[in-house]
């Protein structure tokens, strides 16, 4: 097969109700509850993705310039490992949760309390242009895992990518259940006319808005996975300034930089600015020893628009570029620049930099690093922290954000089977791993009540009769262990479970220093 993308064609505004109907359609055939349907699915779009390996990696070379070790590593190989863990672990996932103790009161156990995981539906992925495989297919195995069928739209900012997803898609998964819907604006507000049970968006917070908001009209959820400018802390007592230069380089030298986890700005003890700046410019020389525009393995700017908004912020700063600092539009090349900048209103700290560029803030102390990066902005998608333990554990508990990574660039999303998601304007909803079956699953509680225990739970039918009340609650009623102060009461039942428990507070506990006693008491009477 050739390795070069068809040219890109916008699917038809009229056919977009058809392909969203046929997807409805298809799951009301129910054949997606059947769980070896969605394996095979899964499967199938695993062998897709093998066999569109060339395409795609030439794909990801043309639209974004994306070396051939990214687009194995972070795209194509990264979602054929999502198939198989989600292979792996299906069985197990769809299983029904029986509910016990303590969701259960013992006195409803006769009630067989379950959890059911049932699919969503029929469901909408949008996806950006950053990841442009990644960031589409692997809420689909979500979704395809969960029993959904789906209608994707990917990013028309990488075109040849988009082109073979949707020929890939269409091909090799089950007709009409999968689709991909190709365009801009348009088509993505013809899709968002349609009625879906859920939608999946990947984007930026401005977008991510508008189709909140639209889906609010109907009621159907979302899930949204935006930006964020994402601060790193450097403190004096970091351990290893090299190590964190090194490290926060790598973060900006991924995808170029068009990572929407990476760091936008670092605040840095102003004592340790001079040597964090060596340290950069020494671990750029590692990596790019021919300079940066020269590797094969730098990724270019998207398009011209993402180019001159990056070059914008650099244009507007009133910092001081300490490394890297080169553009060529015509190759859409930008070096990975550091920039020192004294103010939180520079245009380094105030945009979010999506690119290879960041700003380096000195700060005199832990309290104004942490001012600052909650007034720029309070619920980054990732944040990073390079101090000792404390300094670290108090930067988390001062400072919330998506995810975060100690010591390390964005290494908490770099691992495809643990929850990635934001918090706040950064983000709603969670997915990989286990959480992309959750997010497209609805989890519907049963209950089955028998018909022998008609008499025992006949105290709610009227007419009404307070001593089957009050006899129900003696049964089912704890009395509180605290007073009206929120204070701990230690009363007699305390002292008593203090007593046979030995002071555990476990029941694991307590049974295990009652062995400890008893053992004790064994050899004590046997000893010769
Ligand atoms: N949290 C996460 O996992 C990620 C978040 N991002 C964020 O995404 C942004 C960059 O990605 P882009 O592709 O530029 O995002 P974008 O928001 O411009 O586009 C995302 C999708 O929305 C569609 N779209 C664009 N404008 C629209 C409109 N007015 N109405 C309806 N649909 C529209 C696009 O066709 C595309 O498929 C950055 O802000 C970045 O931080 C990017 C990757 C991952
Ligand atoms: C091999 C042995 C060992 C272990 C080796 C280890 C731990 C190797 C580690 C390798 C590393 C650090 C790989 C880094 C990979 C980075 C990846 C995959 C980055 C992915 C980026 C993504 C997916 C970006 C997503 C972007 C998003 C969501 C966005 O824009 O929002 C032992 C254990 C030491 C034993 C010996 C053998």
């Amino acid at each position: 097969m050739a390795t070069k993308a068809p040219e890109f064609q916008a699917t038809a505004l009229e056919a977009i109700p058809k392909i969203a109907s046929l997807a409805r359609g298809q799951f009301r055939t129910h054949k997606t509850k059947n769980v070896e349907w969605r394996k095979t699915q899964l499967r199938k779009l695993y062998w897709a993705l093998e066999d569109f390996k060339p395409q795609l990696v030439e794909a990801l070379k043309s639209d974004l310039g994306k070396s051939s070790f990214e687009a194995l590593l972070t795209e194509v190989d990264w979602v054929k490992k999502d198939c198989m863990w989600m292979l792996d672990h299906l069985d197990s996932f769809v299983k029904d949760q029986k509910l016990g103790s303590p969701d259960v009161p013992a006195t409803y156990s006769i009630m067989n309390f379950r959890v059911k995981k049932e699919p969503l539906g029929t469901v909408l992925i949008i996806g950006p242009y950053n990841y442009p495989i990644q960031l589409l297919l692997c809420p689909l195995v979500g979704a395809i895992a969960a029993g959904c069928t789906a209608v994707l739209k990917p990013s028309e900012l990488t075109p040849a990518c988009a082109m073979w997803t949707k020929e890939l898609i269409e091909k090799r998964l089950d007709s009409g259940s999968f689709s991909v819907v190709n365009g801009a604006i348009p088509e993505t507000n013809a899709l968002m006319a349609e009625k879906w049970d859920k939608i999946f968006f990947t984007g930026s917070a401005q977008v991510g808005s508008i189709i909140a908001q639209k889906a609010a009209q109907t009621l159907t959820p979302v899930v949204l996975e935006l930006g964020g400018k994402n601060p790193a802390f450097i403190t004096k007592n970091c351990g290893n300034l090299a190590l964190a230069a090194r490290r926060l380089l790598w973060g900006k030298t991924q995808n170029a930089g068009q990572v929407c986890m990476s760091q936008n700005y670092v605040l840095i003890d102003k004592d340790l600015v001079p040597t964090f700046i060596e340290f950069l410019k020494v671990a750029y020389k590692d990596m790019f020893p021919n300079g940066a525009k020269a590797s094969p393995d730098l990724s270019r700017i998207v398009n011209k628009r993402h180019f001159h908004r990056i070059k914008k912020m650099l244009d507007d700063t009133q910092g001081k570029i300490v490394m890297g600092g080169e553009l060529d539009e015509s190759e859409l090349y930008i070096e990975p620049t550091a920039v020192l900048v004294n103010s939180v209103n520079d245009s380094m700290m105030q945009e979010e930099s999506f690119g290879p560029i960041f700003s380096i803030y000195p700060v005199n102390t832990l309290d104004e690093a942490l001012n600052i990066a909650n007034l720029i902005h309070k619920t980054p998608l990732s944040l990073f922290t390079f101090g000792n333990k404390a300094e670290n554990n108090r930067i988390l508990n001062e400072m919330t954000s998506g995810g975060a990574t100690i010591n390390d660039g964005f290494f908490h999303g770099a691992v495809n089977t643990v929850p990635f998601g934001g918090v706040g304007d950064s983000g709603w909803g969670a997915y990989r791993g286990k959480a992309s079956f959750d997010s497209f699953t609805h989890f519907r509680t049963i209950a089955e009540t028998p018909g022998w225990a008609e008499k025992l739970i006949r105290v709610r039918y009227m007419p009404y009769d307070f001593k089957a009340l009050a006899f129900l609650n003696r049964l089912t009623e704890k009395s509180p262990n605290f007073d009206r102060s929120g204070k701990v009461v230690k009363g007699f039942g305390y002292w008593i479970k203090f007593l046979f428990g030995l002071g555990g507070k476990s029941a694991k506990g307590a049974f295990l220093r009652w062995l400890v006693v008893l053992a004790a008491h064994y050899m004590y009477t046997n000893r010769s």
